[in-house]
């Protein structure tokens, strides 16, 4: 045994991107981009070649994270989404709003999606009940601008099974993930799931 093995214990070192061949979406695949504090908003645009949706949003976004559910929007070939929250005060639609339409009006988050590209805009929770009122959900990939907070976990990353992934793959996924610093967590993260819970002690007083 070397000298560093039996300084360290000995073994093989893992390399530090051992599940780099996993692919989670394009915007954290080659690592995950720190958002910037002193961004204050900007716009995303849909992907139709003519004549673009244009929502504007005039905030830095929040609680950013990749989402393995089967409802959050996906660029292709991708995984997971990757969808932030803003508060809905934010949230202005500038250009072609005719385009817009909601894909499941009976969901919690109403998204709505443009009908030419299908991308996601916005997703919007219309019940006043609901823990996460007044925040819409976005995805910043849209958007030329750089300086929006950075994910910063995983969110409901069993659910992505119930769209096709493999379940042998799971432990490569949730090694990238935790590889890329997005700790995964099969609902929301704790202080997510705690906000939930809080509310919903306060409203049964
Ligand atoms: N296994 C389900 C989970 C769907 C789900 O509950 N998604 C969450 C998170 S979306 C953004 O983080 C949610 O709040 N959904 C409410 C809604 O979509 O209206 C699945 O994969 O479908
Ligand atoms: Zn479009
Ligand atoms: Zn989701």
């Amino acid at each position: 045994m070397g000298l560093f093995d039996s300084l360290f214990g000995g073994g093989a070192k893992p390399p530090a991107n051992q599940y780099a061949s996993v692919k989670i979406h394009p915007a954290v695949d080659k690592g995950v981009k720190p958002g910037s504090s002193s961004f204050s908003g900007g716009t995303i645009k849909c992907k139709c070649a003519t004549d673009p949706v244009i929502v504007e949003i005039s905030a830095q976004t929040a609680h950013n994270h990749a989402c393995g559910c089967s409802k959050c929007w996906k660029p292709d070939g991708a995984i997971f989404s990757v969808v932030a929250v803003v508060g809905r005060d934010h949230v202005k639609v500038t250009a072609n709003e005719d385009k817009l339409e909601v894909v499941d009006p009976t969901a919690a988050i109403q998204r709505h999606a443009c009908k030419g590209c299908g991308v996601h805009m916005y997703g919007r929770i219309e019940n006043t009940g609901h823990p996460f009122h007044g925040l819409d959900f976005v995805h910043t990939e849209l958007s030329d601008q750089s300086g929006w907070s950075q994910p910063e976990f995983a969110a409901f990353v069993s659910s992505i099974i119930e769209t096709g992934v493999d379940p042998s793959r799971m432990d490569g996924v949730r090694g990238r993930l935790r590889e890329l610093g997005l700790e995964p967590y099969d609902c929301l993260s704790p202080p997510l799931m705690d906000a939930i819970a809080t509310h919903v002690a306060k409203s049964r007083t």
